[in-house]
């Protein structure tokens, strides 16, 4: 079946890894695209935008409607957050001026109920939605990207003017059918809360052990003990969405487990902000789970563990 949708005008606020890469394939599917850039805004307002993609090769966009104030964006209908969820206070403002009256606002960002803190400094007639990306991609420099595998983007309604279920997910299609026209996998996902805790099965023993143990995902999956960690650490997440009320589909730590066998070797986004000097998502990724499990009865040790190094190292880090 083909998707046909009408060409919305798209903002992505925060054009780093994920921003700039369906930000740059968006815009080659014929969408209006405005980038939101900080530190590489001239690079990118000079010289595009540059996509090493592990399929497609190199893409480039040139010229790229690049902003250094929101200030200056058109009224965008979708606006894609791409930047870390550390930043998402900071850059209310920011969403608030690039948005048209009904936009939609997308948090193309990993962690659990990301969304809750962003809401309460939004406008009740923005909607709010979260985007789980299945994608290894990084920043290669600025305006640089290198796309390293997968790519799907996985949609969910948050919050907004609309409470009639029907309605909410006629928004989530529409934004799922915007990366299906860039040739993107995208599913909508009827519990954004539940697809969190999923996706945390993977981010949280590969993000922190990256950190932790210094290793990219072939080291920790070649190693006797880091493979043990692994798999104890995501005993615990599938514990805690359960205690949640969330269960995970049988076996799918194991799945996910395999699939990073199968994947290039790879260090996770928060392997790049450690190394960076920039701070660690360890609110979204690691203190929420770990207070929700909590608050339903369900200690979860090893990631308490796990938590505490990481915070004792990004204290010290910048
Ligand atoms: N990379 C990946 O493969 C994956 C990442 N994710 C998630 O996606 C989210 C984004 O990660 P990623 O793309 O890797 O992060 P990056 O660090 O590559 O990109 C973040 C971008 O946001 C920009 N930014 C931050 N604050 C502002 C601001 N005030 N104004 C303008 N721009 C701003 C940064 O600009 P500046 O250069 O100035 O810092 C940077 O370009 C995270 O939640 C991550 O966990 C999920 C799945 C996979
Ligand atoms: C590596 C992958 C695909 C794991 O789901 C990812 O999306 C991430 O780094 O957050």
């Amino acid at each position: 079946m083909t998707d046909t949708v009408a060409k919305p005008t798209i903002g992505i606020i925060g054009t780093g890894a994920i921003g700039g890469f369906y930000g740059l394939m968006l815009a080659r599917a014929g969408f209006d695209v405005h980038f939101l850039l900080r530190s590489e805004f001239s690079a990118v307002a000079e010289r595009g935008l540059h996509l090493d993609h592990a399929s497609l090769g190199p893409l480039t966009l040139n010229p790229v409607q690049a902003y250094s104030s929101a200030a200056d964006m058109p009224p965008c209908d979708w606006l894609l957050v791409g930047a870390k969820t550390t930043s998402n206070a900071d850059l209310a403002p920011a969403i608030i001026q690039a948005a048209a009256p009904d936009a939609k606002v997308l948090l193309l960002q990993n962690g659990l109920d990301v969304e809750d803190s962003l809401r309460v400094l939004l406008p009740d007639s923005l909607h709010l939605l979260g985007g789980l990306c299945l994608i290894c991609v990084h920043r290669a420099g600025p305006g640089v990207i290198t796309h390293q595998a997968l790519g799907a983007v996985n949609v969910g309604y948050h919050s907004g003017p609309v409470a009639d279920e029907q309605a909410r997910m006629n928004i989530v299609e529409e934004g799922a059918g915007l990366f299906r026209v860039a040739g993107i996998d995208s599913q909508a996902m009827p519990n954004l809360h539940q697809a969190r805790w999923q996706k945390l099965v993977w981010n949280i023993p590969y993000n922190g052990l990256s950190v932790l143990l210094g290793a990219s995902t072939t080291p920790l999956m070649t190693d006797t003990d880091s493979r043990a960690l692994v798999q104890a650490l995501m005993a615990e997440v599938v514990q805690g969405a359960k205690a949640c009320g969330h269960d995970m589909p049988p076996g799918y730590a194991d799945y996910l487990f395999m699939m990073t066998e199968k994947m290039p070797d790879y260090w996770p986004s928060m392997y790049h902000d450690f190394l960076h000097k920039r701070p660690l998502e360890l609110d979204a990724i690691y203190t929420r789970p770990l207070a929700a499990a909590k608050a339903a009865g369900c200690e979860l040790p090893r990631i308490e563990a796990l938590y505490r190094s990481l915070s004792f190292i990004d204290r010290r880090n910048h």
